[in-house]
């Protein structure tokens, strides 16, 4: 399997940023891409809640997800839209920040909200408080898949291990990380993190990034990677937009399990 990470710096126009996600899309299947896979919120990068309210869409309305689902369908590829901000029915209009696996017939395989939400307080200058605008999910999603048992993730959540353990528990060969890391935290724990999950579940890792300038205020970490089970890291994006590509071979995740099989060693324990 050949895997290209579309690498973006979406701004605060859904229209452009799918023209570029288009692009990069195509030079991935250009490439010999059979999974391609863009970043968290693919469709928009604003901090203006009124801004996101009036151009973005229900998921039934999403011209950012209609388009994909086509070229999905056009270029017979497997594609996971990292996310997409989407509007929901939620009273207090709370967005959604989902993931689509989208199939080579252009279906959505499967969706997943993220469920961590990152209120974080990085320094005085940078804060986040995403529960502010998104609602959080409350569901693991583990696809089956002729590629492979893909485990679905987004951003912050790859700090919360259990999550990722559950789904290699669950039969996941792959976890997909799309983000929008800040530039702070990523430079200090982005590529870490990634290896550490990938060595604890035996799972590849594929971690499409944000990166670079989105607006004054908004600037992200990039380095979309892609980790092996035994941890190597198979490719760095680097800081600029474009497509990494990489070549998977499932055959991995049983070689590094059966080195080291921790997943089978797990036990229940008392204690605090
Ligand atoms: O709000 C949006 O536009 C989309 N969502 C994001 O960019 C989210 C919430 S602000 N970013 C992260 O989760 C970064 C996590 C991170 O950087 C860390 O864990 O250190």
């Amino acid at each position: 399997m050949r895997a290209g990470l579309v690498q973006l710096t979406s701004g605060d126009d859904p229209a452009a940023n799918l023209g570029e996600t288009l692009r990069l899309v195509r030079e991935a299947v250009a490439g010999g891409a059979d999974f391609v896979l863009t970043p968290e919120v693919t469709n928009i990068v604003s901090m203006d809640r009124a801004h996101q309210r009036a151009v973005l869409q229900p998921e039934a309305h999403d011209p950012t997800l209609a388009a994909l689902r086509n070229e999905a369908r056009a270029a017979g590829i497997w594609l996971l839209i990292g996310s997409l901000a989407v509007k929901t029915e939620d009273a207090d209009g709370r967005f959604a920040n989902r993931s689509f696996l989208i199939s080579p017939q252009g279906e959505i395989a499967a969706r997943y909200d993220k469920i961590h939400m990152f209120d974080v307080e990085i320094s005085e200058s940078e804060t986040y408080r995403e529960s502010a605008g998104y609602r959080p999910g409350t569901r693991a999603v583990l696809a089956e898949t002729p590629l492979g048992r893909i485990g679905l993730t987004i951003c912050y959540d790859l700090r919360f291990p259990e999550l990722f353990r559950r789904l290699a528990g669950a039969g996941a060969q792959i976890i997909t990380v799309p983000a929008a890391f800040s530039p702070v935290t990523g430079a200090a724990h982005w590529e870490s993190l990634l290896r550490a999950r990938a060595i604890e579940t035996g799972c590849f890792i594929l971690a499409p990034a944000q990166t670079g300038q989105h607006s004054p205020r908004r600037a992200t970490h990039g380095h979309s990677l892609a980790v092996a089970p035994w941890g190597e890291v198979l490719a760095d994006a680097g800081t600029e937009p474009g497509v990494t590509l990489v070549d998977l071979d499932l055959a991995d995740v049983e070689h590094a399990r059966s080195r080291v099989p921790s997943l089978k060693h797990h036990r229940e324990f008392e204690g605090p």
